[in-house]
C-alpha cells in the first residue's frame, strides 16, 4: 500500500517503554496515522518522501496543563509570590479583560509559540473554552480543554452549576472534532466546595471525561485547609471520592507519605509544572519519590504569566535538573524519563495515549522533527541527552498534527508570527498604556 508521507529520520525515538534511539528507521503516514516503521531500506512507496538526515524524529510535546490565553498577560506581573500574584494581579485582570475575543486571540498566540517549540497537543484550563476550541481548530492544533468550575461568578460563568452546564454545552458542540479532547477543570480545593466536586466526579465517570485541578500548589495551601477542615486537600479529596485515574493533580509540591499512598491507591495523575513553581517560589514537587512509588507524571508549563515561556523542552530540562537537586541524586530524572514524562505520561495522565504520545503503528501522526546538527548540540554522543539537556527546541524544524505539516523547515504553515505579533502588541497597549 502507498503511504501519504514517508520521513527517513536520521535518528527515532519512538517513546515505547523501552525508550530506544533507533536509526535506519523510516514512518510511513497515511490518513493522519502511523501506518508503517520500517528499515529504511524498505521499498514500501508514498506520494512524498521527506529525508531528515541531521534530524531526530519524536513524538510531539504534550504540555499537560496550561492557561493558553494568558499569554497575553506575559510579563505583567512578575517576581510575586502565587496569592499576591493571583488575587492582586491575575484576577482583576482578568475581570477587566478576559472575554472571548481575548481568549481567542491569546490562545493562538499560544499555539504557535507552542508548536514552533515542538508541542502538538496542550492542555488548558481557561475561561471561555469555545474560543479556545476555536483557535485550535483554526490552526489544526490538539487540545484537551478543561472547562474551568470555580464556586464564584466571573466574567464567563455565575456559579458552579453554570460553569458545569457550560463545561457540557461545550462538549456536546465540538463532540465530532478529533482533535478536540474535553473535561472538567475545577480549579482548586480552595475555590470549590464539596458538592461541585461530587457532581464532577459522577459526571465524569458517567461521560468519561479527564479531570484537572491544581492541587498542593503551596504549603500555605494545605496549611489552611489543616487549619480550617483538619485534614490535608488531598484527603479531603479522597473523601469525597473525587479522586480517580481520570483525574490529574496540577503541581503537587507538598507531598506526605499519605499523600503518596493515596495517588497510588487512587490512580491520580501529577502534572509537574516546574518553572512555575520556581517563578513564583511555590515549592518543589518530589518528582524521584513520586516515580519510585509508580506515580504516573506528566509535565506542563502552566501559563505564560507565570513561566513565561511555553517551552516544554526548556521545562523538561528544568525538570530533570531539580529533581536531582530536589533528591540529592544526581542519576534523579535521566534524560529519557524526562523525555518520557514530556511525551506519553502526558498522554496517560490526560487519558489520550491510546491515540498519541508515542510513535507507533496505528497511532495518529503527531510528531516534531529537530535538527542536531547546529553548533549548540555538538559534540553529539546521545540524541536523548542533546534533546533534553540543549536549547534543542529552538532546532525544531517540521511538526505534524494528525499528519497535517504544521510547521515546514521552522515555518508555521497555518499562522502568520507578524499578526499575532501585531496583535499582542494591540493588547498590551490596551492592558497597560505607554
Ligand atoms: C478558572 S480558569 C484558571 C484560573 O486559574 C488561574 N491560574 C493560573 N495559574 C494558576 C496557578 O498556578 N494556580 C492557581 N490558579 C492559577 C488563572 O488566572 C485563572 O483565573
Ligand atoms: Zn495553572
Amino acid at each position: 500500500m502507498t503511504a501519504q508521507l514517508r520521513i527517513n529520520p536520521r535518528w527515532l525515538l519512538p517513546m515505547t517503554p523501552e525508550m530506544p534511539v533507533l536509526e535506519q528507521q523510516s514512518v510511513f503516514i497515511a490518513d493522519g496515522h502511523i501506518v508503517a516503521i520500517e528499515d529504511a531500506s524498505s521499498t514500501r512507496t508514498a506520494e512524498q518522501v521527506i529525508d531528515l538526515p541531521d534530524q531526530a524524529l519524536l513524538p510531539g510535546y504534550i504540555n499537560a496543563h496550561g492557561h493558553a490565553a494568558m499569554t497575553l498577560f506575559r510579563g505583567m506581573a512578575d517576581d510575586l509570590p502565587l496569592m499576591t500574584w493571583l488575587q492582586d494581579h491575575i484576577w482583576p485582570a482578568e475581570g477587566k479583560w478576559v472575554d472571548t475575543d481575548f481568549v481567542r486571540q491569546g490562545t493562538e498566540l499560544a499555539i504557535a509559540e507552542m508548536i514552533s517549540t515542538g508541542t502538538t497537543t496542550f492542555a488548558d484550563m481557561y475561561f471561555y473554552p469555545q474560543a479556545v476550541a476555536d483557535a485550535a481548530l483554526h490552526c489544526g492544533m490538539r487540545a484537551v480543554i478543561f472547562t474551568p468550575i470555580l464556586d464564584f461568578p466571573t466574567n464567563y460563568a455565575q456559579s458552579a452549576n453554570d460553569y458545569i452546564q457550560k463545561a457540557l454545552l461545550t462538549r456536546d458542540h465540538y463532540k465530532h472534532q478529533p482533535l478536540l479532547t474535553f473535561g472538567l477543570g475545577p480549579h482548586a480545593p480552595y475555590t470549590v466546595s464539596d458538592s461541585p466536586l461530587r457532581q464532577i466526579r459522577i459526571l465524569a465517570d458517567e461521560l468519561d471525561l479527564p479531570v484537572q485541578i491544581h492541587l498542593h500548589e503551596t504549603a500555605f495551601e494545605v496549611e489552611d485547609s489543616l487549619n480550617k477542615l483538619g485534614k490535608r486537600p488531598l484527603k479531603r479529596l479522597a473523601d469525597i471520592g473525587f479522586l480517580t485515574e481520570r483525574v490529574s493533580c496540577v503541581h503537587m509540591t507538598q507531598i506526605d507519605d499519605e499523600d503518596i499512598t493515596l495517588l497510588q491507591r487512587t490512580g491520580a495523575s501529577v502534572v509537574h509544572c516546574p518553572e512555575s513553581n520556581l517563578k513564583l517560589a511555590s515549592g518543589f514537587c518530589p518528582v524521584d519519590r513520586l516515580q519510585q512509588a509508580g506515580v504516573r507524571i506528566a509535565l506542563g508549563t502552566d501559563g505564560a504569566a507565570s513561566n513565561n515561556d511555553l517551552d516544554l523542552q526548556g521545562e523538561m530540562k528544568t525538570a530533570a535538573l531539580l529533581a536531582k537537586a530536589v533528591a540529592s541524586n544526581a542519576a534523579a530524572l535521566p534524560a529519557r524519563e524526562a523525555l518520557y514524562m514530556a511525551t506519553m505520561g502526558g498522554a496517560r495522565a490526560l487519558g489520550i495515549n491510546e491515540r498519541t504520545g508515542s510513535i507507533e503503528v496505528g497511532k495518529l501522526a503527531d510528531l516534531q522533527a529537530v535538527d542536531l546538527s547546529q553548533l549548540p548540540q555538538q559534540p553529539l554522543y546521545d540524541p536523548a541527552s542533546q534533546l533534553v539537556y540543549t536549547s534543542s527546541s529552538r532546532q525544531v524544524r517540521h511538526v505534524w498534527i494528525g499528519g497535517q505539516h504544521l510547521l515546514d523547515n521552522g515555518r508555521l504553515t497555518r499562522q502568520d508570527p507578524e499578526r499575532l505579533t501585531e496583535i499582542a502588541r494591540l493588547w498590551q497597549t490596551r492592558i497597560r498604556p505607554n
